[in-house]
């Protein structure tokens, strides 16, 4: 897949049609918009492309305010190269550029060489002040050959499934429900970095600790059964994210004891899948009380996993 950053940067003509939007997490409701682009495609014997932005729009807007994401832009870009799709764009949003009128944003479409079809969820909205909507889009390609295809909203318990849902489903640690919504568990990806060694020493526990990802959505405080995708092969786990009260730690940090697993992995990169949320973290008046919570938890992932 091909990864641009500007619309003007597409200028190989392939027949193409674009689905358009943020899609955070491509969770079931993008993955409506993505599978209605696979057919329109067909009919046209053309590829699937993407226009999307990165970072969020919302921080070149208002840079004080701290956007938490589902997906880093690898991440996305994994989604969409899954999905199918030959060409990603990531827009860079700068304010000049989130303040063209909705018509130039149009226009900007229309120019695109190659262009056969725009895909977008039911409620699409772009330009500034969000102006522009669906119907204004099927009006301004209205007679031409660029066909405007919209995915009917996937909802859940009657209300329309959004990234924002999911980001506050995983905030609460309910990450089996974000799972629902995301066809597939919450991830994040790292390198293993250093702790303070308690883990091994103290404890009998090694545990991996990730890299706090930048700017990304965090599970509440507390335990979870998780997996560990470590070159190539998966382990069952179980992680604490928390600030390891008991010790009275000043910063967050994930750590993740891997279940019968024995290999040295400082430097290695990982990726952690949230599945269940098992308990809170606790401040323990013991190492050792600690210890036997530690082993309780385990057993509590062993279940869960076998
Ligand atoms: C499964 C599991 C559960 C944990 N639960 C708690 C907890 O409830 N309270 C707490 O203070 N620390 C908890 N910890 C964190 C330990 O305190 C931590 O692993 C230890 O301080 C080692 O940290 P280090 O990797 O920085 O050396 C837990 C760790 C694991 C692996
Ligand atoms: N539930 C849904 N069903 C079908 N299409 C959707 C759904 N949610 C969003 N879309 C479409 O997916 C594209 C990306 O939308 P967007 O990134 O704004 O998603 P969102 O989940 O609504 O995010 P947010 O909660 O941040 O507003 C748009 O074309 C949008 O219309």
């Amino acid at each position: 897949m091909k990864i641009l950053h500007a619309l003007e940067e597409i200028t190989d003509g392939e027949p193409r049609v674009f689905v358009l939007g943020f899609f955070d997490g491509c969770h079931l409701g993008h993955q409506a918009v993505f599978k209605e682009a696979a057919k329109l495609a067909e009919e046209k014997s053309a590829g699937i492309g993407v226009i999307t932005f990165y970072p969020h729009p919302m921080s070149v807007l208002a840079p004080d305010i701290r956007v938490s994401l589902l997906q880093s832009e690898e991440e996305k870009a994994e989604s969409f190269r899954k999905a199918g799709m030959d060409l990603a764009v990531f827009i860079r949003p700068t304010k000049e550029f989130l303040s063209e009128t909705a018509e130039s944003f149009l226009k900007s479409l229309a120019d695109i060489p190659g262009i056969k079809g725009i895909v977008t969820g039911d409620n699409f909205s772009f330009g500034k002040g969000a102006s522009g909507n669906v119907s204004s889009m099927k009006s301004y390609f209205e007679g031409s050959d660029v066909a405007v295809v919209t995915a009917p909203l996937v909802s859940e318990g009657g209300k329309v499934l959004s990234s924002t849902t999911v980001r506050t489903l995983i905030e609460a640690g309910k990450v089996e429900e974000a799972a629902k919504l995301l066809g597939r568990n919450y991830t994040m990806s790292g390198d293993v970095v250093h702790g303070f060694h308690r883990g091994n020493d103290l404890l009998g526990f090694p545990t991996a600790n990730l890299r706090m990802p930048d700017a990304r959505v965090l599970p509440a405080d507390g335990v979870y059964a998780t997996k560990t995708r470590i070159e190539g092969k998966c382990y069952p786990s179980v992680t604490n994210i928390g600030t390891n009260p008991t010790f009275g730690n000043s910063e967050k940090t994930i750590e993740t004891f891997i279940i019968d697993f024995d290999e040295e992995i400082y430097g290695k990169s990982f990726t952690l899948e949230w599945v269940k949320y098992i308990r809170g973290e606790v401040k323990f008046d013991s190492v050792d009380a600690l210890k036997a919570q530690i082993e309780s938890d385990i057993e509590t992932a062993k279940k869960i996993f076998f």
